[in-house]
């Protein structure tokens, strides 16, 4: 997790925008040229200090790339990038009574049981993130990666029967939440707690969908 400084915008919204481009229209902007966007409603967002790529993601700016326009088997997912937040921004923001705090920890899933194994690395190979076909080829990403996912899946799902029939990931990610809801709880600070994944359930856009239909008017994003 990145935690760097950074200075909270000075009003608070009903609404927040989690990524540079609306997030009720998954996919329509590529934010990976222009992750300085304004982020004028998501106000515990802050511009990190790094732009390195860590976990397959881009630490960087605020904003999400968002890769809706791939066509995953499960919904396309987003790819938040770094955030940053203070503490005492939330501490003090909780004590406005309409505020509602979220924080939403972003992983990459992995499958849960063994037939998850092909459809879950279809997902992954069919990122362009993760392999990237000259734009003559782009036609070519889905059928490839079913093709590697095929003929991956069994080699997988024997290591994943060694390892009790799943990734832990899910597990870990859901332990990492709990955590830091009892952290922030701790602190007097009320929160709800997300958990959204690029390649496997839950992902991302569940738990978009899940924090609009919580009206959560803080978010707190961090890609782990
Ligand atoms: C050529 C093969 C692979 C490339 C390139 C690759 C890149 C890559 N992968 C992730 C994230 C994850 N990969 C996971 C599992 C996984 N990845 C590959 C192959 C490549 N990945 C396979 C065959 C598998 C299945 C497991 C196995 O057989 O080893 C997972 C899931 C981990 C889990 O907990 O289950 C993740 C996450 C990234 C980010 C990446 C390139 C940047
Ligand atoms: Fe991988």
């Amino acid at each position: 997790m990145n935690a760097a400084s950074f200075s909270p915008l000075p009003t608070l919204r009903p609404k927040f925008s989690l990524f540079c481009s609306d997030i009720q229209k998954p996919g329509s902007v590529d934010c990976h040229s222009n992750c300085n966007k304004s982020t004028s409603q998501a106000s515990l967002f802050l511009c990190p200090d790094s732009t390195n790529r860590r976990n397959g993601m881009l630490a960087g700016p605020l904003c999400a790339s968002p890769s809706g326009r791939r066509n995953l088997v499960g919904p396309t997912s987003y790819l938040a990038e770094t955030s940053a937040y203070d503490v005492a921004a939330l501490e003090s923001t909780s004590r406005v009574a309409e505020e509602k705090v979220g924080v939403l920890l972003l992983n990459l899933g992995g499958p849960e049981t063994l037939n998850d194994v092909q459809p879950f690395l279809f997902n992954l190979f069919a990122d362009p993130d993760i392999i990237r076909l000259p734009r003559l080829f782009r036609f070519l990403q889905r059928p490839l990666a079913k093709l590697i996912s095929v003929l991956r899946a069994p080699k997988s799902k024997e290591g994943y029967a060694a390892i009790g029939g799943g990734s832990p990931l899910r597990k870990i990610t859901d332990d990492q939440a709990l955590a830091i809801k009892m952290a922030l709880e701790a602190k007097g600070i009320s929160s709800n707690v997300y958990v959204g994944m690029r390649y496997w359930y839950p992902f991302t856009e569940e738990a978009v969908q899940q924090i609009k239909r919580d009206r959560i008017t803080r978010l707190v994003v961090l890609p782990l």
